[in-house]
């Protein structure tokens, strides 16, 4: 049905504009939009197998309903196209009568579906099935077991099997080669791969327990924290770590206040994320040259960074690569003792090893070169923490009498996601040339679709995901991906929504939560409750007060008998030009309650001083991480509500629900994660978000390109490459046609995958 009513008004969907289906969606939930045929509830389809349209949750009443819609008397069909809006109850309706919203739509029109083209036929390999131990493998992948001595590199592609690669190599070594367990050394990127290694490695043997467990199996931080542990147990006692970045900070803050750098300006979390960076890559103190004011003064808190550390006796997660290399290096006793016990050691995910990680195993692996890296240049994606694929491009000439190893065939996926993926890698130019090639194909497309924007994406993905789960898949077979938390703010909210069960990233907090929203949420909740003690707090450093002025704030609201927002105008002391910021803005704070959400934030962000606050708080020359973007992201959720209050029970609501997940969640369900969190995991349905320009590819990554560095955007690339090879067999792309309110370009990276018939990328 193409026609409901909502209080009376008549909604027609062929003229109602793109931008109001998400709040017509809405409000069908809550049962306020009816059928014209027979004046019950109907519910707003907004998927992605069909085109939107009304229908009743009953099949027979619907196509009852349907039927009889179609004899309708004609003025109930929208027909005037010259009419203009007015609002009423937060919907835009036609000025001179109550028929539908008759302007032809302003945006867009619904898109359908478009196929993500491959660009090669499929071509049925005839694989010669051999086994080790038992376990199939192919030619490539028995080189790569088989291969024990000296130098190798197995380039593995996505879904090429090196898990099964490696775990059967371990064995081989161990039950036909008859090498000692306690020499062998295999080292993973995660805890959760360690884990799953030594399970598969369990499984697939009957070695005794005993045995297996001599094998050294473990992360970087893990393997080399219990060296020197063992080396120094006094030291390197578990009591001393720096394990969380509050601890870290502190040293931070002290810091500023001794250089005179004004704490609160300054964005710690990117100044120990730069600190991080710089040990990972064994720059010290003393070989740092930094590039920009904000990297003169983190290069000043990492030398009072580090000396805290030492004369506190403590240690963090950093060190236990960086110190142990020094031992190594500075301990040629040592290192023979390792050596000694240590001849044969395999690396995961080699791509993503940084420089204090690569050099430690260089100098451990000197003796015997019995150095077996597994990776995929193709999946290095997190540069920003150090790690640097050059590595892995340039191994061959770091160990000239390497052999190298292809792994080409992908058994994970269906044969035209393996072709798009390829179609979009090869366009890297810093890559080792190569081309997967899938071992199936079914009759399944991946698929690009367009929604309106991020909360009709969400509310499309969830439709689709209900009706996969009626017709016979299971929660758990289904993955979200998104290029940043943020990224997944309306999918998760539409989930909470939904009775799907689902799982996000463990510790996620809430987008509510985060620095910006968190501030001017305050102002809206000051507006409401003007004696909101949680909000005053947060609004003091954005109306540039000391944090000392909370308590007298809350002596002189006792004092005068006033509200706290009032007793900010009584505050003494003040310099004159505050006091009159002040007088401008407290007075307007209790207005903004009137306000539609998105007029009250436009109000805060340019009337009220909010806009000179986020700039002064270093971050926005962080394209990485701005505040206005949460500010732009904010004003999407707002632009839904037509009252502050509403607006603030929801975004409270959504705080709470994260929390509580926080606290108590299953681990059954549709899998809401970061791209970066999806590596090494498989899925039968993926789904990514935000395909445009400026989610994926980042904007930073744009910026840089336009300065002419191109590796931001190769590594976005690899980034949306990981993120498709998750898939088996259904992959669903989303290109929005707005983001943050203003119109987006398709993801750039789509366009070797849309013809030019899709019209839409000239
Ligand atoms: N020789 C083989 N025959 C059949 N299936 C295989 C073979 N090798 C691997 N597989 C299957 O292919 C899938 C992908 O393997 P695996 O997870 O080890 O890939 P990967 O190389 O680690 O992938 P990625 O790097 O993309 O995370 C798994 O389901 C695995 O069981």
């Amino acid at each position: 049905m193409q026609v409901a009513a909502l209080d009376n008004l008549h909604i027609s969907l062929q003229t109602l504009p793109r931008e109001d289906f998400q709040k017509i969606y809405e409000a069908c939930l809550e049962d306020k939009v009816r059928c014209i045929v027979c004046g019950k509830p109907v519910k707003l389809y907004l998927g992605l197998t069909e085109e939107p349209s009304f229908y009743h949750p009953n099949k027979l009443e619907n196509q009852t309903c349907q039927r009889e819609e179609q004899t309708l008397p004609a003025e109930m069909t929208p027909v005037d196209t010259n009419q203009y809006y007015s609002e009423q109850n937060g919907f835009r309706i036609p000025k001179s009568r109550a028929i539908a919203t008759l302007e032809k739509p302003t945006v867009t029109d619904w898109k359908t579906l478009k196929t993500l083209q491959g660009h090669a036929p499929f071509q049925p390999q005839t694989i010669a099935p051999t086994s080790i131990l038992g376990i199939p493998l192919d030619a490539e992948q028995k080189e790569a077991v088989t291969t024990v001595n000296g130098p190798l590199l197995i380039l593995a592609g996505a879904g090429s099997g090196k898990t099964r690669v490696l775990t059967t190599r371990a064995l081989y070594m161990i039950e036909e080669m008859n090498i000692n367990p306690k020499s062998i050394m295999l080292v993973t990127f995660t805890a959760k791969a360690a884990l799953e290694m030594k399970h598969r490695i369990k499984q697939q043997t009957s070695l005794q327990s005993s045995q297996l467990n001599q094998l050294v199996i473990g992360t970087f931080h893990s393997i080399f924290y219990k060296i020197l542990h063992h080396h120094d147990r006094q030291k390197w006692n578990g009591n001393h770590l720096l394990k969380w970045d509050w601890q870290k900070e502190n040293y931070l803050k002290q810091a500023c206040r001794e250089f005179g750098i004004d704490e609160k300006e300054f964005p710690f979390d990117q100044a120990l994320q730069q600190i991080s960076y710089w040990k990972n890559t064994l720059l010290m103190p003393s070989d740092v040259k930094p590039n920009d004011t904000f990297e003169e003064n983190a290069l000043s808190l990492y030398t009072y960074y580090e000396e805290q550390k030492l004369s506190h006796g403590q240690f963090d997660f950093d060190d236990m690569l960086v110190k142990c290399y020094e031992l190594m290096n500075e301990n040629p006793e040592v290192l023979s003792s390792y050596q000694n016990r240590f001849q044969y050691f395999l690396i995961d995910e080699f791509q993503d090893i940084n420089p204090a990680q690569y050099n430690l195993m260089k100098i451990l692996s000197s003796h015997t070169r019995n150095l077996c890296a597994v990776g995929d240049d193709d999946q290095t994606i997190y540069s920003f923490r150090g790690s640097d694929p050059t590595f892995i491009l340039s191994f061959k000439e770091e160990f000239p009498s390497a052999k190298i190893v292809h792994l080409a065939s992908n058994y994970r996926s269906d044969h035209k996601i393996v072709s798009a993926a390829n179609a979009v890698i090869e366009k890297n130019k810093r890559r080792l040339s190569k081309k997967m090639a899938a071992q199936y194909e079914t009759a399944n497309e991946p698929k690009c679709f367009f929604p309106y924007d991020e909360e009709e994406e969400a509310t499309m993905i969830v439709q689709d995901i209900k009706e996969k789960i009626a017709s016979g898949a299971q929660p758990d077979d289904f993955a979200i991906l998104y290029r940043t938390h943020t990224g997944g703010r309306a999918i998760f909210e539409r989930f909470v929504q939904s009775s799907i069960p689902f799982v996000i990233e463990k510790g996620q907090n809430s987008f509510y939560e985060r620095k910006m929203v968190r501030a001017v949420l305050a102002y809206l909740q000051l507006s409401i409750n003007p004696d909101h003690v949680s909000a005053l707090t947060e609004l003091i450093r954005p109306l540039f007060l000391k944090q000392s002025a909370l308590n007298d704030v809350k002596a002189l609201s006792i004092l005068h008998d006033c509200t706290l927002v009032d007793a900010l105008l009584q505050l003494n002391g003040l310099p004159a030009f505050q006091m009159a910021k002040l007088k401008k803005v407290i007075p307007r704070i209790s207005h903004l309650k009137k306000k539609k959400p998105v007029e009250a934030i436009i109000i805060i962000e340019k009337e009220l001083g909010f806009n000179d606050y986020m700039k002064k708080q270093g971050n926005e020359g962080n394209a990485m991480d701005k505040g206005s973007d949460d500010i732009h992201d904010l004003k999407v959720v707002a632009k839904k509500f037509s009252t502050v209050e509403s607006f603030l029970q929801h975004t409270d609501h959504m705080i709470l629900t994260q929390k509580a997940l926080k606290e108590k969640q299953g681990s059954q369900g549709v899998q809401l994660m970061t791209i970066h969190r999806s590596k090494g995991l498989e899925f039968p349905y993926v789904y990514i978000v935000g395909a445009v320009d400026g989610s994926l590819p980042h904007d930073f990554a744009l910026e840089a390109a336009r300065k002419g560095n191109y590796d931001y955007l190769e590594e976005e690339r690899r980034l949306l490459y990981v993120a498709m090879t998750r898939a088996k067999e259904h992959l669903l792309l989303s290109a929005p046609d707005n983001r943050r309110n203003r119109k987006a370009v398709q993801s750039r990276f789509l366009k070797p995958l849309l013809t030019k018939s899709s019209g839409s990328l000239d």
